[in-house]
């Protein structure tokens, strides 16, 4: 059975008290219901800790929204695998849609950070997905299957079932516009048909294949309700815990 997850990216939201807030709130949610869903956050980088420890039994898994490709050394502003590793977190974003916009990231660069985290035993959540553009142009399989070539495909069999995978079409973040699930469906089983070319059915049916993009509480149950689609990742519905339960919720009905 592939790993179930609702994973919240709170992007750069929220200062120190706005966000210890909704990690309380959080908490108060998980210990208080029963999910049928692993339930993870990325904050930003500078309440990490403050996670870690006010999810002390680990009840929400705590991710980094993105790591560095370096193992250690000059390079200023960047947190690495084994800070990750140190601090207990439980993996980290890669290759969101908003590093490869506004950093320059590609999935040969995603590739490396990959390796880096599964050395130190940490998720890599690897986001990939086409943009408006290349969906128009219809090249969207194309675009997909290349990502996910260029950075999954140095890693063995074992590897690659502790990637997850988070399926984010460009023009559906942030724009209220979301995939189809049948679209969405469409780009999840075909992300797993490529995998298991490479490496078999049996590893392909092992990884989870998040969607990402205006997942919201009224859309959430219809998406995850799709037979190739592992749960979400969530942006601003993240960021209440009103709406991140309904999304959570959304795998008990
Ligand atoms: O980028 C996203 C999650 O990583 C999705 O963001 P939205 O849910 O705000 O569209």
């Amino acid at each position: 059975m592939r790993r179930k997850i609702v994973a919240g990216n709170w992007k750069m939201n929220k200062n120190v008290i706005d966000a210890q807030q909704l990690m309380v709130q959080l908490l108060s949610y998980k210990n208080n219901h029963t999910t049928n869903c692993e339930v993870w956050i990325a904050p930003p980088a500078l309440y990490l800790m403050m996670a870690k420890d006010i999810f002390e039994k680990d009840e929400i898994g705590v991710l980094a929204q993105d790591m560095s490709e370096h193992e250690s050394g000059a390079y200023t502003g960047e947190i690495s695998a084994g800070m990750l590793e140190s601090i207990d977190a439980a993996g980290s974003l890669i290759g969101h849609s908003e590093r490869r916009q506004y950093h320059g990231e590609t999935d040969s660069h995603c590739n490396r950070k990959i390796k880096l985290a599964l050395d130190k035993g940490l998720i890599p959540v690897y986001c990939n997905g086409e943009t408006l553009e290349q969906r128009k142009a219809g090249e969207h399989f194309e675009v997909v299957k290349n990502q996910t070539e260029v950075a999954l495909f140095t890693l063995s069999a074992e590897e690659i079932k502790k990637v997850v995978i988070a399926y984010e079409p460009v023009w559906a973040i942030g724009t209220g516009e979301t995939a189809t699930p049948e679209q969405a469906q469409e780009i999840h089983a075909h992300i797993r048909s490529i995998i298991a070319a490479k490496y078999g059915q049996e590893v392909a049916d092992e990884v989870s294949i998040l969607y990402g993009g205006s997942v919201k509480p009224d859309n959430a149950k219809e998406i995850f309700s799709q037979p190739d689609i592992d749960g979400g990742l969530i942006g601003g519905a993240a960021l209440k815990v009103e709406d991140f339960s309904k999304i959570i919720e959304a795998f008990n009905s």
